[in-house]
């Protein structure tokens, strides 16, 4: 589907938030910004949303985004919900890991879905909230960045305009116009090395499960790694070897012999894209420069093994969102947007450092980096002790420097439910309360999690809430409206909670 260019901006427009970049990340913060009443420019220099597959798997931490910003049950209708992985070596399993190997979250360690559906649903979800002028067709050709924002020349077919942005996102991924027009070094590793996504459209049955091998006897000396999506479509992530010729490569009928080698002869597929990548892991030194904030691959990029790239960037925008609304809303002074460097640099930091030790892993530097490899491979069949040496990809999880609030079931009005839907939904810092009623506090949304029933009260009828969040009775926690946890206090007494409350906004 193509969207309308929309006409140029009017002489000498000024917008409180411009978002650059209308792809998963831009569109995200749009709608995030958007729900907390904020009006957002964005401007996409496409008309259309992604084209094939690309950042195929969601997970927990960003489905649970996603159900805050209001779209998480339609990840769960469409996509495909998978926790298990399995590492093959040759034609022999070596490893097999659960992601989330207990019951009673919403979300599942992850979901598969074509980036494009997730595209099309926060484009509706924008629309819808009245407040995102979306504007396709837009390009960005010139940027200054001033104390006071930032100006913006912008080409569109219809003629050129200006556009004083006095917050701007930079979403507009790794080749960001912004970040190379502002001249700022994106460093890093590359890696030399070749593969090539296929996605196959086939009826061909394989466990909804990932499933990766090292030296299959249907690429032999490679690595090949295979997902399900919805719709029959299969990606496949083939390893080429940094030799290989990326034009010859991406020949449909050479595509087509890898895939009939590795599904069989019998199997009937359609090739529906096909790719080539190499990558990098790199990343901005800053990622705040100003009132020019960076998301996303403009900010930092790694390797497609552990599904950390896209992830990622929602995470960014989840952190980002909630801090420049209490900004602009006067409630935190704008070094509260420092925070966002505080914790997404080290974020984009684990990341890199996971990316590059699977890619490491899969794709050895040296002799003895494969002799390394193979050995613990060999070991993982029989040994327990190997196998959390095999890395085939650390999946992507929250950032370990903090605590995200934990799901669990619960009751409410005796109709299940769950937690988190009561944390940070209402784009306020939330106390969750054990078994005593917290005051009324300015900014903060109670709840008041109970043992046994009672009308004002989430019921944790399996006691897994309280678990979960570490809560004895008596006891709070403070959520932001991120659903990070800013601090752990008793839940009767104002003060402290009132005080934890200025610190998280940095007044
Ligand atoms: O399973 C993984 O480690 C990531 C799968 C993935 C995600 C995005 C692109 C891609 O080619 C593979």
């Amino acid at each position: 589907m193509r969207f309308p260019a929309a006409p140029p901006g009017p002489p000498g427009e000024t917008a409180p938030v411009v978002v650059a970049g209308g792809g998963l990340v831009g569109l995200t913060a749009a709608l995030d910004l958007a729900r907390r009443g904020l009006r957002v420019v964005l401007l996409d220099e496409d008309d259309q949303v992604s084209e094939g597959s690309r950042a195929i798997c969601f997970a927990k931490r960003t489905l649970e985004i996603y159900g805050r910003l209001g779209l998480g049950q339609r990840f769960l209708d469409k996509g495909i919900t998978w926790n298990r992985g399995r590492v093959f070596r040759q034609d022999r399993e070596a490893y097999s890991f659960d992601l989330l190997p207990e019951q009673g979250h919403e979300y599942p360690a992850f979901v598969n879905l074509q980036q494009y559906y997730a595209e099309q649903w926060l484009v509706e979800a924008c629309a819808a909230t009245g407040l995102v002028d979306l504007r396709w067709r837009h390009r960005v050709v010139a940027v200054e960045n001033r104390p006071d924002g930032a100006r913006l020349a912008i080409e569109t077919p219809g003629g050129n305009y200006t556009l004083h942005a006095r917050w701007l996102l930079a979403c507009d991924g790794a080749r960001s116009f912004i970040r190379r027009a502002l001249g700022l070094p994106f460093e890093g590793q590359v890696f030399r090395d070749r593969f090539l996504i296929a996605d196959v459209t086939t009826k061909a049955e394989f466990p909804t499960e990932r499933w990766f091998w090292f030296d299959p006897p249907f690429h032999p000396g490679q690595s090949v790694l295979l997902h399900r999506q919805p719709d029959d479509v299969w990606r496949i992530d083939f390893q080429l070897g940094w030799d290989a010729d990326p034009e010859a490569e991406r020949d449909p009928e050479r595509v087509r012999a890898r895939v009939a080698a590795m599904l069989g002869p019998e199997v009937a597929f359609e090739i529906a894209w096909i790719s080539i990548y190499t990558f990098r892991c790199r990343r901005l030194e800053r990622f705040r420069h100003g009132r020019t904030i960076f998301l996303g691959d403009a900010a930092h990029q790694v390797s497609p093994f552990g599904a950390r790239g896209g992830n990622g960037g929602v995470q960014d925008a989840d952190n980002l969102c909630w801090r420049l609304a209490a900004v602009l809303a006067g409630e935190a002074p704008e070094a509260l947007l420092d925070g966002y460097d505080a914790e997404r640099i080290p974020a984009a930091e684990e990341n890199i450092l996971h990316s590059t030790r699977a890619t490491d892993f899969i794709t050895p530097k040296n002799a003895a980096a494969a002799a390394y490899r193979d050995a613990v491979l060999e070991l993982a069949e029989d040994q327990a002790f190997a196998r959390p040496f095999v890395n085939s990809g650390r999946l992507s999880r929250p950032w370990s420097g903090q605590e995200v609030a934990a799901d669990a079931p619960v009751l409410r009005d005796n109709t299940p439910d769950w937690l988190l839907r009561h944390i940070g939904t209402d784009g306020r810092f939330t106390l969750v309360a054990r078994d005593a009623v917290p005051p009324a506090l300015p900014g903060i949304t109670t709840i008041l999690l109970a043992d046994a029933p009672r009308s004002d009260a989430l019921l944790d009828h399996s006691g897994l809430a309280a678990a979960r969040l570490g809560l004895a009775p008596g006891e709070a926690a403070l959520f932001r409206p991120d659903q990070v946890l800013a601090a752990r206090l008793p839940a009767t007494v104002a003060a402290p909670i009132l005080a934890a409350h200025d610190r998280a906004l940095g007044r």
